[in-house]
């Protein structure tokens, strides 16, 4: 089950970024290069275990995009992207981001009070980037169906329990100087 991304995932390369031990993946970074047969093994486990009754896949730059792209294309679903520079556009929604690494803000546009979204990230890992994402659709009101996270490290994923969201991490890994080791894959319950 998802072994193009397990197999591919204890391949990764470690560098520090500050303190933190940042792996280097094609899905996470784009580096090396992203091989279709890979998002499409992505793309395809995400359609058997998310719930795709939505009106869009909402995802954040930069590289949310590949899969929530693929998912888009496969399911004939409108793809929604979180920027990380303003429109300035009536109805534009501020927010700010932090993850181990970084801090900045994120803009959202094209939603309104009503629509239903499903979540597509590449990667959880402190939490920050999702649970700043969905508090502020709350605010919205917009309904979150599933969040959906390729790859997931550490606890922050918890952090999105307390506003009533269970993210689905598909394979989650733990990373240290020495490399990356897979502790779990996501299964359908
Ligand atoms: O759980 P967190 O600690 O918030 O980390 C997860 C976030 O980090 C990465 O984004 P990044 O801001 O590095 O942008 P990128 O997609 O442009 O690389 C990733 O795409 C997630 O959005
Ligand atoms: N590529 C990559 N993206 C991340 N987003 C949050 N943590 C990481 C990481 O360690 N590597």
């Amino acid at each position: 089950m998802l072994e193009r991304l397990q197999d591919s995932l204890i391949k990764s390369p470690i560098i520090k970024r500050g303190e933190y031990n940042y792996f280097i993946h094609p899905i996470s970074d784009g580096v090396p290069s992203i091989d279709p047969h890979l998002v499409e093994e992505i793309s395809d486990y995400i359609t058997e275990i998310a719930d795709l009754k939505v009106d869009t896949i909402l995802t954040v730059e930069a590289m949310g995009i590949p899969v929530a792209n693929a998912l888009s294309l496969k399911t004939g679903i409108p793809l929604t992207i979180v920027r990380k520079r303003p429109y300035f556009l009536e109805g534009e929604v501020e927010l700010s981001q932090s993850t181990g690494y970084s801090k900045g803000v994120l803009y959202i546009n094209g939603l309104k009070k009503g629509d239903t979204v499903i979540i597509v990230d590449d990667v959880i890992s402190t939490g920050g980037t999702l649970l700043a994402l969905v508090r502020a659709l709350q605010n919205m009101g917009v309904k979150i169906t599933d969040v959906v996270s390729v790859i997931g490290r550490g606890d922050g994923y918890l952090k999105l329990r307390e506003l009533g969201v269970d993210p689905k991490i598909l394979v989650t890994i733990d990373v240290s100087e020495k490399g990356v080791e897979i502790k779990d894959v996501f299964r359908n319950q």
